[in-house]
């Protein structure tokens, strides 16, 4: 019962929607980080590494589906008035509309991926982060933080990924992003990314002991 086309009826419960956590399940990871810090590239590594750890959330989404896309796979494909409700109902860990269409993330797709002893990557951002910290899945924390503004402007400019406007927004957000990542207490690990190799095995050396858990609850499930 995960999918989208659930009817509004049968979510009429938040306890449904949102089981707590069963003990010992892997918890999740949330790693964050200004953009072009690197996330992207230590997760590409990560997840190539370890196929079987690591798993995203499933989010849920009003836009229609495209050709091959797979509801409950790719997205929970929702109608807006469906997805609506559940904002309402306090199910999502963020959402946030792109070209006239819903996104989120809910609670019970980064539930759903622990109750396969997987552990969930979430990749978001200082609001979603603050979020995260009001609910009882406990998270690791890690921020990914560039060498520099200066280096990160680099990186995003080889990157040839934006356009001059997305740009500089990005190159605004990043000078505070950087500052609450920097925040003690915030987050379990900082790990700046300077040299790629060195920065991506201390990245893997802060989830190792989450990594060897979960491959534990795998075993003896
Ligand atoms: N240590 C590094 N040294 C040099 N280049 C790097 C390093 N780490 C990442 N890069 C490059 O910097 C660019 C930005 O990295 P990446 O796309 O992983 O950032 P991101 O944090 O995922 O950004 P976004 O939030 O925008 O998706 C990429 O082109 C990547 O190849």
């Amino acid at each position: 019962i995960v999918t989208s086309c659930m009817s509004a009826s049968v979510r009429t419960t938040t306890i449904m929607a949102n089981p707590p956590a069963k003990k010992d399940q892997p918890r999740p990871i949330v790693v964050s980080g200004p953009s072009g810090a690197g996330k992207s590239t230590f997760l590409k590594r990560l997840f190539k590494e370890f196929p079987d750890v690591f798993a995203l959330s499933v989010s849920h989404t009003t836009r229609k589906p495209r050709t091959g896309e797979q509801d409950g796979v790719d997205y929970h494909f929702t109608e807006r008035e469906v997805m609506e409700q559940m904002i309402a109902s306090d199910e999502f860990v963020e959402h946030a509309q792109f070209g006239g269409n819903l996104y989120g993330t809910s609670k019970r797709a980064i539930s759903d991926v622990a109750a396969q002893n997987r552990i969930c990557i979430l990749d978001i951002e200082r609001q979603g982060c603050e979020n995260v910290r009001n609910l009882d899945m406990q998270p690791l924390f890690v921020f990914v933080q560039p060498p520099s503004v200066e280096v990160l402007e680099q990186r995003l400019r080889s990157r040839n990924t934006e356009t001059e406007e997305s740009l500089q927004k990005r190159l605004a957000e990043a000078e505070s992003a950087m500052v609450y990542g920097a925040t003690p207490g915030k987050f379990d690990h900082v790990i700046v990314n300077d040299d790629l190799d060195a920065a991506y095995e201390k990245f893997k050396a802060c989830l190792m002991p989450d990594i060897e858990h979960a491959k534990k609850m795998q075993a003896a499930a």
